[in-house]
């Protein structure tokens, strides 16, 4: 196990295992869609409704053998770092795990919005101040994992799940599937990732860190305002050389109407030596977050109920009684 904790791995001795894993099948409990409605390399995920409460999850079926090697170790470390963040609203619950002879399920919390990768689809770009809010949420999400030394590795619009119809939703945090504890002076090495959200210390196979998923969050700052990728390539390969190549720039046709703070919390993050970058704690004090997200404090957003005295305020209002069916 010792090992597994080298890469990064969370494995039984560090973390009790406090999922009980139940034998018995999904099916007893869960009424299971048969259509999944998302696949990965080596999950599907199916809607489930818990046959009592009615409540609808998601049930992501894990194959326990790949090419021939036992993951199951690999597995049982996403459910430590999905148990571990149980107490942040910003990332994705997890519930229940069950277990059969070639795969393990985790019950998950259902966002029932989809995908933000959807959003980005459907709306070109959103506006400011809807690209702080949701990146507020999402660095909350990455600084309660950065507190616990936990990198997220794979930060990008498909593992960024809405809670209801956009905008007026919340933001988790999924997939842990190649997330790594960052353990001092533990060199991790390892290609990691999606090619548009890559960090350069990756291609260039040097240590990953925590400061890996800030570069990642500074390419998804840049496609939230822009609609558009900072080194998107025609292929993979050009668009690794465009990630190492250190040249960021923001064409005014994608960003001409984009604000100073917006460009200058996307620099503070792209930039190739991990240590300068901003941490996910600095990146909830810069002024972009902290200048739209003020303005959500209540007493300030709405300006036009007058605060009147307290007889007046008494006499505008009346008590309506609702008789509840
Ligand atoms: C409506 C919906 C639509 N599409 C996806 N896609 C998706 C994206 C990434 C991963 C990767 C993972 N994990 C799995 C599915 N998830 C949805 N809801 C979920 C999905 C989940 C849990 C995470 C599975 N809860 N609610």
């Amino acid at each position: 196990d010792s090992m597994n904790y080298q890469q990064g791995l969370i494995t039984e001795d560090h973390c009790p295992l406090t999922v009980p894993v139940r034998f018995q099948p999904l099916t007893d409990t869960y009424l299971v869609d048969p259509r999944p409605f998302a696949r990965g390399k080596f999950a599907t995920v199916r809607r489930c409704k818990h046959k009592e409460t009615g409540v609808d999850y998601a049930a992501k079926c894990i194959r326990k053998r790949r090419r021939a090697a036992d993951v199951r170790h690999e597995i049982m470390h996403e459910i430590f770092i999905l148990k571990l963040s149980e107490n942040s609203p910003r990332i994705i619950r997890l519930y229940e795990v069950y277990e059969t002879s070639t795969e393990v399920i985790l019950v998950l919390e259902m966002a029932a919005g989809g995908e933000l990768q959807r959003v980005l689809e459907d709306h070109e770009e959103i506006s400011e101040k809807e690209a702080a809010r949701i990146m507020r949420q999402i660095l909350e999400g990455v600084a309660f994992l950065h507190e616990r030394n936990i990198a997220h590795l794979d930060i990008k619009p498909q593992n960024l799940l809405l809670t209801n119809t956009f905008p007026t939703c919340d933001i988790k945090l999924c997939d842990f599937g190649i997330s790594r504890l960052i353990s001092k002076g533990i060199e991790l090495r390892e290609i990691l990732g999606t090619p548009d959200y890559v960090s350069p210390e990756i291609l260039h196979y040097e240590p990953i860190s925590l400061a890996t998923d800030m570069w990642s969050i500074g390419v998804l700052a840049y496609v939230l305002l822009s609609g558009h990728t900072p080194f998107g390539g025609e292929t993979k390969q050009e668009t690794f050389w465009n990630v190492t190549s250190g040249t960021l720039e923001f064409p005014e046709d994608l960003f001409g109407g984009v604000s100073k703070d917006a460009k200058d919390f996307i620099q503070s993050l792209l930039i190739m030596e991990p240590n300068e970058r901003m941490t996910a704690k600095e990146c909830l004090h810069h002024s972009w977050i902290k200048s739209f997200c003020d303005k959500e404090d209540p007493q300030r957003d709405i300006p036009n109920i007058r605060l009147s005295t307290t007889n007046e305020f008494n006499a505008e209002v009346s008590v309506v009684s609702v008789e509840v069916a």
